[in-house]
């Protein structure tokens, strides 16, 4: 594991912020850390990056303990926690030289994380001048400077358009699959990170609801058959009384467990043959949205 931690809990004066919480985040996996406004993501990110002073619980990250191994540790992950700290009045390439000379990297590093970051073209424009999405990833970019093995991203993609939103996403995904990178990214748009997480926590109040790998918070969710059809409701009557499990009804559709492709033909045959139209039938993918929901604000 690149970060594991166990029973981290941390409290904010009376209020307990992270409870508990048991992190296992894989090499070479996006790690997506989904939760709500308030749930305790940059706080845990904070501690992550030993920004605040873990409390309770511990924190390996590179299989070492964060507390005896935290210069080592640390100059191996590059982060980017809110603004990206950028000199507005600097080009693009002037911040990374400035930080590749702080950090003593070869200068032909900034041309590569240009390129690498598609900002080679806007190398030499003012980084104020810069659209909210090119300044993240410059941010990006100077988290990399130092070829750090893990990456951790806070809310990288809040405020960005859907472009900028996309470049951030194949940037992540090339620094994975092609830069041999671990990357972690809190966000609270699951449909998002659906797109490019291998792997999820969720985070609730400070609680760990849910962990796993992508496929795994899919299969959580059944599949459900989606029909279009007049008269709705005598028809989800008829499938309950043929032993089909109907799960909702409403004006224009029913739904009913999905159970395999067969099961979507008699169902429409048995429609058509009792007089009914069926407008559209079709395999629903709970999607991951309406499962996060589910899985924060239990009934
Ligand atoms: N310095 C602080 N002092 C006191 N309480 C704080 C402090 N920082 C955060 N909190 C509280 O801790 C809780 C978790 O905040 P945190 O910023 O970790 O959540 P988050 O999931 O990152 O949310 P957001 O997406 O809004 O940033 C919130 O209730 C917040 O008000």
């Amino acid at each position: 594991m690149v970060i594991s931690t166990e029973g981290l809990t941390f409290t904010f004066g009376q209020q307990k912020v992270v409870k508990s919480l048991s992190l296992n985040v894989p090499e070479g996996s996006i790690y997506g850390f989904l939760g709500p406004n308030g749930a305790g993501k940059t706080t845990t990110i904070k501690l992550l990056l030993n920004l605040l002073q873990t409390q309770e619980g511990n924190i390996k990250i590179f299989d070492k303990d964060l507390r005896s191994n935290r210069i080592e540790i640390l100059s191996q992950i590059g982060s980017l926690i809110e603004q990206p700290a950028i000199y507005a009045h600097l080009s693009g390439k002037e911040n990374l030289l400035n930080r590749a000379l702080l950090l003593e990297v070869p200068t032909q590093r900034v041309d590569d994380m240009l390129k690498l970051v598609h900002l080679t073209d806007a190398a030499h424009k003012k980084a104020g001048q810069y659209s909210l999405g090119m300044k993240q990833r410059l941010g990006i970019a100077l988290a990399l400077l130092s070829d750090p093995k893990l990456l951790i991203l806070d809310e990288p993609t809040n405020g960005l358009d859907p472009n900028g939103i996309i470049e951030i996403r194949e940037l992540l995904i090339r620094l994975v699959t092609q830069h041999q990178k671990t990357v972690f990214i809190s966000s609270h748009l699951l449909a998002e990170i659906e797109k490019m997480a291998t792997h999820v926590g969720i985070i609730n109040y400070g609680e760990l609801l849910f962990q796993g790998s992508i496929n795994d918070l899919a299969s959580l969710s059944q599949p459900l058959v989606q029909i279009e059809a007049n008269n709705t409701v005598d028809a989800a009557n008829l499938l309950t009384r043929n032993n089909f499990n109907v799960t909702e009804v409403n004006d224009h559709h029913l739904f009913a467990t999905y159970t395999s492709k067969q099961q979507m033909g008699e169902i429409n045959s048995l429609l058509n043959k009792n007089g009914y139209t069926v407008y559209s039938i079709n395999k629903q993918q709970k999607d991951l949205e309406k499962l996060f929901l589910d899985i924060t604000q239990p009934a």
